[in-house]
């Protein structure tokens, strides 16, 4: 219920079939917002019919694709991305692309809500996961960086051209010299492989995992820049 009678609570789902779901609960809860927000956990159409919004999180791509045609949540969500902010962090941000390489044998089910092709485990398989200091200049205390930590990420190779009310805004470089010395190569210092985090319309990915440090100012930029616009002045 909205605290003071007024405002309408805003409903963040948080698709919840595998991965770290939990996380961003939690990340999500220690945000101090004004606005009153509400997370749900969805596993079903009718838990996905009850958001204003959702965050898809990192796990495995092709199992939460599997898990959620399983669950009947597939078709639903197909149509929730195309009216509604989502959010997708790692395995997430593969679901929200229209193409995506490295797929395991039988395909990959997507969203396809942005124009992204994206690579799966892109950085190479010896490389399992690593941290980069990220600077980003749309967040709360810009000048402070933002420990990205990647696992198994996927790597953007290429954005489709747009019309123009939705084109792609890059939020995060991947500085090439602040790579691991194991992945300091040509190849991966090259645009757009080094854009970890993308908007385009309603929807934003993160090729990284927010949500698995104490650092809530990804989940603030979601709420804050994609999330709450859409809600001013409905009460
Ligand atoms: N940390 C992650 O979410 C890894 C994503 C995983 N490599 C996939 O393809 O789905």
């Amino acid at each position: 219920m909205a605290r003071d009678g007024h405002e309408r609570v805003i409903i963040i789902g948080i698709l919840a079939l595998q991965g770290a779901f939990a996380e961003h609960q939690t990340a999500l809860q220690r945000l101090s917002l004004n606005r009153t927000i509400d997370t749900i956990f969805v596993r079903t159409a009718e838990d996905l019919d009850r958001c204003d919004a959702l965050i898809i999180p990192g796990g495995e791509s092709t199992t939460i694709a599997l898990l959620a045609r399983l669950s009947g949540v597939l078709e639903p969500l197909k149509l929730f991305v195309k009216t509604k902010p989502v959010w997708g962090t790692c395995a997430g941000a593969i679901l929200l692309s229209q193409a995506v390489e490295g797929a395991k044998k039988g395909g990959q089910e997507l969203l396809g809500a942005m124009s992204i092709t994206i690579a799966r485990n892109g950085w190479g398989s010896q490389v399992e996961s690593f941290e980069a200091d990220l600077q980003v200049p749309g967040l709360r205390d810009p000048v402070v960086p933002f420990t990205g930590i990647f696992i198994r990420a996927p790597v953007i190779l290429a954005l489709t051209p747009t019309p123009s009310d939705h084109s792609i805004i890059v939020v995060a470089h991947l500085s090439p010299d602040l790579l691991p010395s194991a992945l300091s190569s040509p190849d991966h210092s090259a645009e757009p492989r080094t854009y970890v985090a993308v908007r385009q319309g309603l929807h934003f990915l993160t090729t990284f995992h927010p949500e698995l440090t104490n650092d809530d100012r990804f989940h603030d930029y979601f709420v804050r820049e994609c999330v709450l616009p859409l809600f001013v002045g409905v009460s």
